[in-house]
């Protein structure tokens, strides 16, 4: 698949794991050349020098560097925890204007908190992307604040596609959406670590369990994207009547782990609108009427 090439410069404000599964894939997919890229962070100056010479990325702390990064920058990316949003969002308000793209990734933090830190309504682009974005593999949910006019509404689109599949939600949807794709790597992670465990415990060395485990994971899930076929079909295929897919799915069913798996999901959900309601509060303390 071809993508637009992105000809403007892009800042990261936080330099952390989330901001480099999306300047890796940028770069690795040849959106961006590395030096339209800055990123600054809080205090961690090992890491910068790590995101310098690893991607050949401009990163500082410099204020005057860092103010005249973000203050040029087409699309600045708010990459910081939710517990260092307002504080940080707060501080660098008065170097965005109306003609960038502000990007959020910060789980519970919504658009209109945005705009109570920044002071006034600028475009902004509220999403939920997820770590796989590292290799061109991200799932992201995005929505638009009213300024963002459909120009900007394609170039982050073309973004966020660049490193993976977007599906364009109304912004209450995006707490749902942490709960599917943005925690959604980790309950898989879980698994494989589940899995390989077992493997052990049965006699496989950790390196067969391992792969047996990951191509199993990687199959599988190429396997509903290819077929197109529901899941349900997919494992009906596998489970012979009175076979041993069949005994194992019975002890998970008796042991409730679709439900768990269900609940789990919500339980994220839930808590990025906790974290979203902390942050507006917090808001009160650090913005301004909008
Ligand atoms: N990790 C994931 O899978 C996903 C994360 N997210 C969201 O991404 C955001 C970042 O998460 P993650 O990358 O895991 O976190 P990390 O802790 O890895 O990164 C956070 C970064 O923000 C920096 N930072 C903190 N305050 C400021 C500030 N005032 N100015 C500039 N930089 C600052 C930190 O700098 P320093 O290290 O120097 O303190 C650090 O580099 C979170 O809000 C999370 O909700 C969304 C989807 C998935
Ligand atoms: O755990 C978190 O809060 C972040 C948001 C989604 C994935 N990681």
């Amino acid at each position: 698949m071809s993508h637009t090439l992105l000809t403007e410069t892009i800042a990261f404000v936080g330099a952390g794991a989330l901001a480099e599964s999306i300047f890796a894939g940028l770069i690795e997919k040849g959106i961006t050349a590395p030096q339209q890229l800055f990123a600054v962070n809080q205090s961690n100056d090992e890491r910068l020098a790590y995101v310098r010479d690893t991607y050949g990325m401009r990163a500082s702390r410099d204020p005057e560097e860092r103010d005249s990064a973000i203050r040029e920058a087409g699309i600045v990316i708010l990459n910081m925890k939710p517990k260092d949003a307002a504080a940080g969002i707060s501080d660098i308000r008065h170097l965005l204007g109306p003609n960038q793209l502000i990007v959020s990734v910060i789980a519970g933090l919504s658009i209109g908190t945005i705009h109570h830190l920044l002071g006034a309504p600028l475009p902004v682009v509220r999403t939920m992307p997820n770590t796989s974005s590292t290799i061109g593999l991200g799932a992201t949910g995005i929505s638009f604040s009213e300024a963002v006019t459909a120009e900007r509404r394609a170039t982050a689109l073309s973004l966020f596609r660049a490193i993976g599949e977007v599906s364009v939600v109304e912004e209450e949807r995006l707490e749902i959406v942490t709960g599917v794709s943005g925690s959604g790597p980790a309950y898989i992670y879980y698994f494989m670590e589940a899995m390989i465990a077992a493997g052990v415990e049965g006699g496989l060395s950790e390196e067969a369990a391992r792969s047996l485990t990951v191509q199993t994971v990687l199959g599988a899930a190429q396997m509903v994207k290819t077929t197109n076929e529901a899941p349900q079909e997919l494992r009906r295929k596998v489970t012979s009547p009175n076979g041993t897919t069949e005994a194992a799915i019975k002890l998970m069913e008796s042991e409730g782990v679709a439900d768990a798996i269900s609940r789990a999901v919500l339980r994220s959900a839930e808590r990025a609108r906790e974290i979203g309601l902390g942050l507006a509060e917090q808001s009160l303390a650090h913005g301004k009427r909008v």
